[in-house]
C-alpha cells in the first residue's frame, strides 16, 4: 500500500494561539476515497491548506506524492487537483470560456489543445449542454461541478475536495458523489473532507474523524463502522414485557416507540438467540426481531461517548 498524503504529527497553532491541528498522523493509501470527518473547527481546511502548501505547519510534517510539503509545491501541485473553499468562477462568462481561463493561468498547458482541454472536461462533469451558459446562471451544483471540471484540466492523480457537497441540494449531491464514485473507478485517489456522516459512508472507502483538532480514529470505513455496535430492534404490541426481559438480558440503552422496543445489545458472548428465546418464555408477541448493521455514526458515538455535533 503506497501512501499517496502522510502526515506525521503535524500541528499548527494560528499566530492569535489557536491551536488547530493537534499532532495529526495520517495515511492516505492510494485509491482510496478518503473522507476527512468532522464538525465545523474541527482543523479540516487548516489541516488541507497544509496539504497544498498555502500555510506551514508549526510542528510536523507532511508529504503530498511523495514531496514534502511546502518544499516540494511547485512538483508536486501540478499532480493535484483541488477544490477549496468553492471555486473562483466569473459569472459574466460561459461555463466554457471560464475553464479556457482556468486552462490559460497554467504555465504547463499548451494553447493549441486547451480547446480539445476544455471540452473533455466539460464533459467528464456532465456540463456539456451548459457550455454556453453563463457562469452566474448556473446551480449552486453546477458551479460546484465546473470547479471540479476547472481541477480536472489535466490528469491528476489525487483530488482534494473541500465540503465539495456543502450548500447543495440533494440533487446537486448526487451528482457530486456519483463524480467522486466514477473518478475513483478511474484511478484518482480522492481526498474530500465533509461534516457530513452519511456522505462519508456513501462514497468513501477509507476515513479519519477529527474534533478539535485532534485525530480520533481512521481506518477502512467498514472496519470503523465495525467498531461500533448496531442497534437491537423487537417488534412486538407488549413493548413493556419486552424492555423488561431485554433489560434482564443485558440489553442497554433502551427506548420503546409505538410497536418497537430498540436498545445496545449486550457483549459479543451473548447468542441473540437467548434472548428471542428469553422473550418468548416471556410470553412476549415477538413480531420482528433483528440488528441492524453498525453505521459509521454509531461507531462515532461508541468512541465518543455523544452523537455527532454538526453544529461543532
Ligand atoms: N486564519 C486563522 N487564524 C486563527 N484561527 C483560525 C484561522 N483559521 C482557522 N482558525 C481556527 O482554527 C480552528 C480550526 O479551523 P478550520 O477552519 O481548520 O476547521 P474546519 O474543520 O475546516 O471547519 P470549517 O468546516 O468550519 O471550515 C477553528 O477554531 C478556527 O476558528
Amino acid at each position: 500500500m503506497t501512501a499517496v498524503i502522510e502526515t506525521h504529527g503535524l500541528t499548527k497553532r494560528y499566530r492569535g494561539g489557536q491551536l488547530a491541528v493537534d499532532r495529526l498522523d495520517l495515511t492516505v493509501p492510494a485509491g482510496s476515497v478518503f473522507g476527512f470527518l468532522g464538525p465545523n473547527g474541527s482543523g479540516k481546511t487548516t489541516t488541507i491548506r497544509m496539504l497544498m502548501g498555502l500555510i506551514e505547519p508549526t510542528a510536523g510534517s507532511v508529504t503530498v506524492l511523495g514531496g514534502t510539503m511546502p518544499k516540494a509545491v511547485s512538483s508536486v501541485l501540478p499532480q493535484v487537483g483541488a477544490l477549496i473553499e468553492g471555486p473562483a468562477l466569473y459569472g459574466f462568462l460561459n461555463g466554457r470560456d471560464n475553464l479556457a481561463r482556468f486552462d490559460a493561468a497554467d504555465p504547463t498547458a499548451d494553447p493549441r489543445t486547451r480547446r480539445a482541454r476544455v471540452a473533455a472536461a466539460l464533459d467528464r462533469v456532465g456540463l456539456t449542454p451548459a457550455a454556453n451558459k453563463k457562469a452566474k446562471a448556473y446551480s449552486l451544483g453546477m458551479k460546484q461541478r465546473l470547479g471540479l471540471a476547472a481541477a480536472l484540466l489535466q490528469p491528476r492523480r489525487l483530488l482534494v475536495l473541500d465540503e465539495p457537497t456543502n450548500g447543495l441540494d440533494p440533487q446537486g449531491m448526487r451528482e457530486i458523489r456519483s463524480l467522486v464514485r466514477e473518478l475513483a473507478a478511474d484511478g484518482t485517489t480522492v481526498f474530500l473532507s465533509s461534516h457530513l456522516l452519511d456522505e462519508i459512508e456513501q462514497v468513501c472507502t477509507h476515513a479519519a474523524v477529527m474534533a478539535q483538532g485532534r485525530l480520533l480514529t481512521s481506518g477502512s470505513v467498514a472496519d470503523l463502522a465495525a467498531g461500533g455496535r448496531g442497534r437491537l430492534t423487537v417488534i412486538t404490541p407488549d413493548t413493556g414485557d419486552a424492555a423488561r426481559l431485554l433489560k434482564e438480558s443485558g440489553v442497554t440503552e433502551l427506548t420503546i416507540a409505538e410497536d418497537r422496543v430498540t436498545g445496545d445489545p449486550p457483549d459479543d458472548t451473548t447468542e441473540l438467540s437467548d434472548i428471542t428465546a428469553a422473550l418468548v418464555r416471556g410470553g412476549v408477541r415477538v413480531r420482528g426481531f433483528g440488528v441492524e448493521r453498525a453505521s459509521l455514526e454509531d461507531a462515532f458515538v461508541a468512541l465518543t461517548g455523544e452523537g455527532f455535533d454538526v453544529a461543532g
